[in-house]
């Protein structure tokens, strides 16, 4: 994550902006249609908003306490410093975690997704083998040196902005009111599911890695990192509300219980809507769409998850250490992606949950220390401590609403 950053000569605002969009926009998105199909798309709406809000401003508080230090000061440098060690073991638990479970979900939903795409050309071939084969050739990149993950990105980011502005814009001609408005159900309950779509949103709004690597690309220039963060995030809201409308504007609501039903992965959720769309060359599309942005996240979480091990175990950067840190990397996650590979919903889930740590509360503390030992001589997050506590209680809230619901005492629509 952190290199994508310093590879462009020209730090335009649209680097920026592209960065954290593409960082945002990966697996997460694929759960949403799924997750939300009890709340549907109105009441879903506002659980999008509300979280979009909450993450603009947990990586707006997060820049604030980064421009106190040193240019390329991480998340690590941050709390140990403000918040001590504590927290500090805490904070790099969860980052690691929620690396290395996104890292299984995109081994997950890439071995689905090529599956599916391979089925549509009539080769069967198996979700596990090309899971495997996939997260191998990624490997080899990562492996290879961070250019070649840098520039691998920068073209796959390409297409995937190409493919979604097709692909979207030809969906949205597509949507069917009375399936969007559920007509066929009169008395449909949707609020009990609001709560269990938040760690989902949660996940698909992070991207607080790379709040240090923007500052390291347009150096201490908080004007220009907070409209990167603001057009980012509301980038990704925008593809998430056309993503929702395409998907729940064609598959009407029963048609989730089957699709969740089958793991909720990937492919079925492209399958159901190719089965409504009849529409060949749009079909076709959206497999080169989801190929894609799994791609895209997959590059940029995996470089990230990377740099943060071979940090932390001092691999160095010899072809042999780079091995060893790839090892590390990747041979987990594609363990666990052999073992079972149907895991795609549980591991976003669990991302949102991990992810609430070091995206949502982590911040909000270190904003808050950081007003307290330097002031705020560069920038300041609006909304004073009010800001500060809305903050907290997303995160603590999601957190809690993610126990509840592994727990099983939130309803599941079903
Ligand atoms: N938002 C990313 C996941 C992510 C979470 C947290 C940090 C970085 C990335 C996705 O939807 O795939």
């Amino acid at each position: 994550m952190s290199t994508l950053a310093t590879t462009r000569a020209t730090p335009s605002i649209w680097g920026g902006v592209i960065i954290i969009a593409g960082t945002i926009i990966g697996a997460g998105m694929f759960s949403l249609p799924v997750v939300m199909s009890g709340a549907w798309f109105f009441w879903s709406l506002l659980a999008l908003g509300f979280t979009w809000f909450c993450m603009l401003h947990s990586g707006l508080m997060l820049l604030e306490a980064n421009l106190n230090y040193r240019i390329g000061a991480s998340f690590d440098t941050m709390t140990k410093d403000l918040l001590g060690k504590g927290w500090n073991v805490i904070n790099g638990a969860s980052v690691a975690f929620v690396l290395y479970i996104l890292t299984y979900a995109y081994i997950s939903a890439s071995g689905s997704i090529i599956q599916h795409t391979l089925g549509e050309m009539a080769i069967a071939f198996p979700a596990r083998m090309a899971g495997l084969l996939f997260a191998l050739a990624v490997a080899f990149i990562v492996w290879l040196s961070t250019r070649a993950v840098s520039r691998m990105t920068a073209i796959v980011l390409g297409a995937k902005v190409i493919t979604f502005f097709l692909t979207f814009g030809s969906l949205l001609g597509h949507v069917q009111p009375a399936v969007l408005f559920n007509a066929a159900e009169a008395h449909a309950s949707y609020t009990p599911y609001l709560l269990m779509t938040l760690p989902f949103c949660l996940a698909s709004f992070g991207y607080h890695g790379n709040v240090p690597s923007l500052m390291k690309y347009y150096g201490k220039d908080p004007r220009t990192i907070v409209r990167c963060l603001t057009g980012g995030t509301l980038i990704a809201l925008g593809l998430y509300v056309v993503w929702l409308l395409a998907t729940m504007g064609n598959i009407p609501r029963p048609g989730f219980i089957a699709i969740a039903q089958q793991g909720g992965n990937i492919d079925v959720l492209v399958g159901a809507l190719s089965g409504v769309l009849h529409n060949r060359s749009l079909d076709l599309l959206l497999i080169v769409f989801s190929n894609f942005a799994v791609a895209s996240s997959f590059l940029g979480v995996t470089l990230g998850l990377f740099d943060y091990l071979a940090d932390l175990f001092g691999f160095d950067d010899s072809p042999q250490g780079r091995f060893k840190t790839v090892l590390l990397t990747f041979a987990p996650p594609m363990l666990g992606g052999l073992i079972w590979p149907n895991g795609f919903l549980y591991a976003i889930g669990y991302a949102g949950l991990a992810a609430t740590v070091w995206a949502a509360i982590v911040p909000a503390l270190l904003a808050s220390a950081s007003r307290k030992r330097f002031g705020s001589p560069h920038f300041r997050v609006w909304g004073g401590e009010g800001m500060i506590m809305l903050i907290l209680l997303f995160g603590v809230g999601n957190a809690m609403v993610h126990l509840l619901s592994s727990f099983n005492l939130l309803p599941v629509y079903q």
